[in-house]
This record gives C-alpha cells, sequence and structure tokens, in this order.
C-alpha cells in the first residue's frame, strides 16, 4: 500500500480496496479537493462524475500516486493501473508486445497477454500494429493491457470519451463484463450520466473539491438501457450536474398533452 500519512489498515478495513480521508490538494490558491473522503471496496464499481475542472484527474493523479496530498491519507494497492482517453499504445511494437510491455519476458507472459487480448475479442489481432487498429480495438488493447496485470484497482479516466456513439456502448458492455468477472475496484471517471447508470454501483459528484451525494445505483444486472427506472437516476445526476432543467413528465402530467 502507498499511504499518504503512513496510517495502517485494519481487520475492519480489510475489504477496502481504496480509502482516502481529509485529502486535500491545491494548485497555488486553487483549491481543486478540500478534505475528500472515499472509500471502495473490492469488486465494488464507483463513478466520479463532475462538471469540467472540477479535480477528477486531480483525484486519479492521487491515487496513481503521480501526485502527492497537502493533507490527509491515501491508502491504494499496489496493483493499480488506469486507462486513459486515449490508448497510449507503442507504435513501433505489436499489439501483444503492447499488452505485456513492461512484464517479465517468457512464455507465461504471452500466454496472459494472448488471453487478455481474447477477453476482448482480438484474440486475432496479437501480431497487428497499432496503426492499423480503429479507435474501438486500439482502446480494447488499452484494457487488454491493464487487466493482464490483474488489477485490484482499475482507474478508468473517460475511457470511452474519443469513441463513436455506437463503439462507446459496446465497450461499457464489454468493461461491465469484464469487471463482473475479473472484480477489482473500479473508479471511473466520466461526464456521461447514462454510462454511469449502466456501469456504477455508486455515483458520487464532485462540485467544488468536495462529494455531493453518493448515491448507490439499484437497478439489476445486466442494465437494460431502457429500464424506466433508470430515468430517475438520469434527472438526478444531471440536476446534481446542473442540467437538469427538464423535469421528467408525471402520470398526471401526461393527460394534458393528450
Ligand atoms: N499541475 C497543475 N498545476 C496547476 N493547476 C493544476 C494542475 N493540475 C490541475 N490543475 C488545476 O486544477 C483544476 C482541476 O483539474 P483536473 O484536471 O483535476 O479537473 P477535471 O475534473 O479532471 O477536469 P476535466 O473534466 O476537464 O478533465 C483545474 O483548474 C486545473 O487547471
Amino acid at each position: 500500500m502507498a499511504g499518504g500519512g503512513g496510517g495502517a489498515m485494519t481487520d475492519t478495513t480489510t475489504e477496502l480496496a481504496v480509502s482516502l480521508s481529509g485529502v486535500s490538494k491545491s494548485f497555488g490558491e486553487k483549491t481543486v479537493l478540500d478534505g475528500v473522503d472515499l472509500e471502495i471496496r473490492r469488486g465494488e464499481f464507483v463513478v466520479l462524475l463532475g462538471p469540467s475542472g472540477t479535480g477528477k484527474t486531480t483525484l486519479l493523479r492521487l491515487l496513481l500516486g503521480l501526485e502527492r496530498p497537502d493533507t490527509g491519507e491515501i491508502l491504494v494497492p499496489r496493483q493499480r493501473t488506469v486507462v486513459y482517453q486515449e490508448p497510449r499504445l507503442i507504435p513501433s511494437k505489436r499489439v501483444l508486445s503492447n499488452v505485456v510491455i513492461g512484464q517479465p519476458h517468457g512464455r507465461q507472459t504471452k500466454d496472459n497477454g494472448r488471453r487478455a487480448l481474447a477477453e476482448v475479442n482480438l484474440a486475432d489481432k496479437h501480431r497487428a500494429w497499432p496503426a492499423t487498429l480503429s479507435g474501438g480495438e486500439a482502446q480494447r488493447v488499452a484494457l487488454a493491457r491493464a487487466l493482464v496485470r490483474e488489477p485490484e484497482l482499475l482507474l478508468l479516466d473517460e475511457p470511452f470519451a474519443a469513441l463513436d456513439a455506437l463503439t462507446r456502448l459496446r465497450m461499457q458492455d464489454l468493461v461491465g463484463d469484464l469487471v463482473a468477472h475479473h472484480r477489482p475496484a473500479v473508479l471511473l471517471v466520466t461526464h456521461d450520466v447514462d454510462e454511469a447508470i449502466r456501469l456504477a454501483d455508486r455515483v458520487l459528484v464532485l462540485h467544488k473539491g468536495r462529494f455531493g451525494h453518493d448515491v448507490v445505483v439499484d437497478l439489476p444486472r445486466p442494465r437494460d438501457r431502457t429500464d424506466p427506472a433508470a430515468l430517475d437516476y438520469r434527472a438526478a445526476f444531471l440536476a446534481e450536474l446542473g442540467v437538469g432543467g427538464v423535469p421528467i413528465p408525471s402520470e398526471d402530467t401526461h393527460d394534458h398533452h393528450d
């Protein structure tokens, strides 16, 4: 574990993959995170929603150990990995080499890499060059590269944002399936409310350096995008993000429109 303040884990927290307490981070005069607390359990899928510039990426960078908090304590597992909006593949390496980059050389590693590629439905692309892949395929390679490390914590920084709408939906479904199978703790950063409802066990909204509502998405899995119950969550999250100006028609107002 990487610790911000050296606190030890106790028996009551062994289920926790991530624990942040009282974490603050400022850049110059600007306070980006203001005493944030966050816990993510093993196997839990947490989505972080928030307007642009509210500190979502800063939070991920703290969890990755790329930034240090000004105050507070951060406990994260050593096995953690991130998928970004861009796949960040090395163009001069074939797909399989990209997947297993940084791993010890050998047959076991190659087998693991091929298995991870099969899991993202790219078994036949192991010898392909990154330049020959579609955007969705390249992002699936990035996902395989993350999964092959069997992370206890998977950080997803708007991983579908650059994809076309249909590919994005397919990728969401794939990530949902893979996470259900591997059960890492997940923190997904997104602006996409529907994506949050599709994938999250719990949604946090970051606003002015603090989390607003901590909403458990209590819908059956696999999630049905057309489930009317999802609309209530949609309205709530959009309102929280300040773009929920359109009320959902209720049963009694319906007749007036007929
Ligand atoms: N290294 C840095 N130095 C100075 N300011 C920074 C630094 N990193 C982030 N900031 C500032 O902190 C604030 C939060 O940035 P951050 O990238 O975490 O937001 P975000 O929620 O991820 O935004 P977006 O959704 O647009 O990616 C911004 O005002 C940004 O300019």
